[in-house]
């Protein structure tokens, strides 16, 4: 593999992570932060201690406050920010792009839905970017949480996109002995889920806060991933995505582990803390907030039936009762599996 140009905007802990992937790798990493006091911790300590506490981060990872060094050669950006900052990210780059007047290839790593629009982020991406600048665009998605890739835990990503060419390019950018990448030509399935598997890890938090065990767990993410394969079947998604890593593979890492933000977001829900609390005390991006609504109103719009998902609206926005709505859940008529 050639020694690429890699600019990573958005140096939250996923940013940092898949920077330090990059740079490990042996390519030209520049990151982008908006925050100056954060490029100089990331360049004068290699650490980012708000996103991933003292793990250090390799010194190829240069951090920078203006976007157009990070971008003017770049080979292949990532767009790491979270859902609601892609738009605004995305003109920054545009005009960056228009400028310098090159071609790269995007790849976008964020998880979530637009609201209103119910756009996924590739989709936006598409709309703000013209083809003359694009050589490629995709997504990454798979159970791959920034605390445990920075920390080396052997982590299993997808690269997706509608050009295999363009999946397979990053595959060998960003594959190495602990960090391996399939490639997947589904890109809806894929943000499908890699967005919603966010909704039932806030619910299987709020499980555990009521002190229920596997059991409770596997029926929540047995009867979720299905809901998710509904959703994303209605949309033209391939229903075998939903068996690999941006399927049940995302939903076991998210579901399980107290990395995840959602998960914890959920657990603190389920004791009861104002969702206003539990959004400023993580002070790091909880995309299933959001991506609850979005989804809840594209089943209504679809015509698919998410009795969990619309069980977490109403508690997410309605402050309905955890107990209260699993109970509910659990008078649902009996029903056949496969349906
Ligand atoms: N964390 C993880 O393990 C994983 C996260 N993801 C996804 O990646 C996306 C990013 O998540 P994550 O890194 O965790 O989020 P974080 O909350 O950790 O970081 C978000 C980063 O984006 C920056 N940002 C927010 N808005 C803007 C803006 N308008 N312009 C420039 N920068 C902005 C933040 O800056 P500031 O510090 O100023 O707020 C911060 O650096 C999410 O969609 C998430 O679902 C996917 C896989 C793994
Ligand atoms: O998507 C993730 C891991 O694959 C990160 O999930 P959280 O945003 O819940 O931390």
């Amino acid at each position: 593999m050639s020694r690429e140009i890699i600019a990573v905007l958005g140096a939250g802990s996923w940013g940092t992570a898949l920077a330090n992937v990059a740079a490990e790798n042996g390519h030209i990493v520049r990151l982008w932060s908006h925050r100056a006091e954060q490029v100089d911790e990331i360049n004068e300590t290699h650490r980012n201690t708000k996103y991933l506490g003292e793990h250090p981060i390799n010194e190829g990872v240069i951090a920078v406050a203006d976007m157009k060094q990070v971008v003017a050669d770049a080979d292949l950006v990532l767009s790491v920010v979270p859902t609601k900052a892609t738009r605004e990210v995305a003109r920054q780059l545009v005009t960056i792009l228009k400028e310098t007047n090159h071609k790269v290839v995007v790849m976008a790593a964020t998880k979530g839905i637009e609201p209103v629009t119910y756009k996924r982020i590739s989709e936006m991406l598409a709309e703000e970017i013209p083809c003359k600048y694009l050589g490629g665009l995709g997504i990454i998605a798979g159970p791959s949480h920034a605390e445990g890739v920075i920390k080396h835990d052997p982590t299993l990503i997808t690269a997706v996109s509608s050009d295999l060419a363009v999946a397979k390019y990053v595959q060998n950018v960003l594959s190495n002995q602990i960090f391996r990448v399939y490639t997947n030509t589904d890109v809806v399935g894929s943000e499908i889920g890699a967005a919603l598997k966010n909704v039932i890890a806030i619910g299987a938090g709020a499980l555990e806060s009521l002190g229920y065990d596997a059991n409770a767990k596997a029926a929540l993410f047995t009867r979720g991933l299905a809901e998710i394969s509904r959703l994303g079947q209605a949309f033209g998604a391939n229903p075998i995505t939903f068996m690999g890593l941006a399927g049940v593979g995302d939903l076991f890492a998210t579901a399980t582990s107290v990395y995840s933000r959602n998960y914890r977001a959920g657990v603190q829900l389920g004791q009861g803390k104002q969702l206003s609390d539990v959004v400023a005390d993580m002070g790091m991006v909880i995309e299933g907030i959001s991506t609850t609504k979005v989804a809840h109103e594209l089943a209504q719009k679809k015509h698919v039936e998410m009795p969990i998902t619309s069980a977490m609206y109403r508690v997410i926005y309605d402050n309905e009762d955890v107990k209260n709505v699993m109970q509910l859940l659990m008078g649902r008529p009996v029903s056949q599996e496969g349906k």
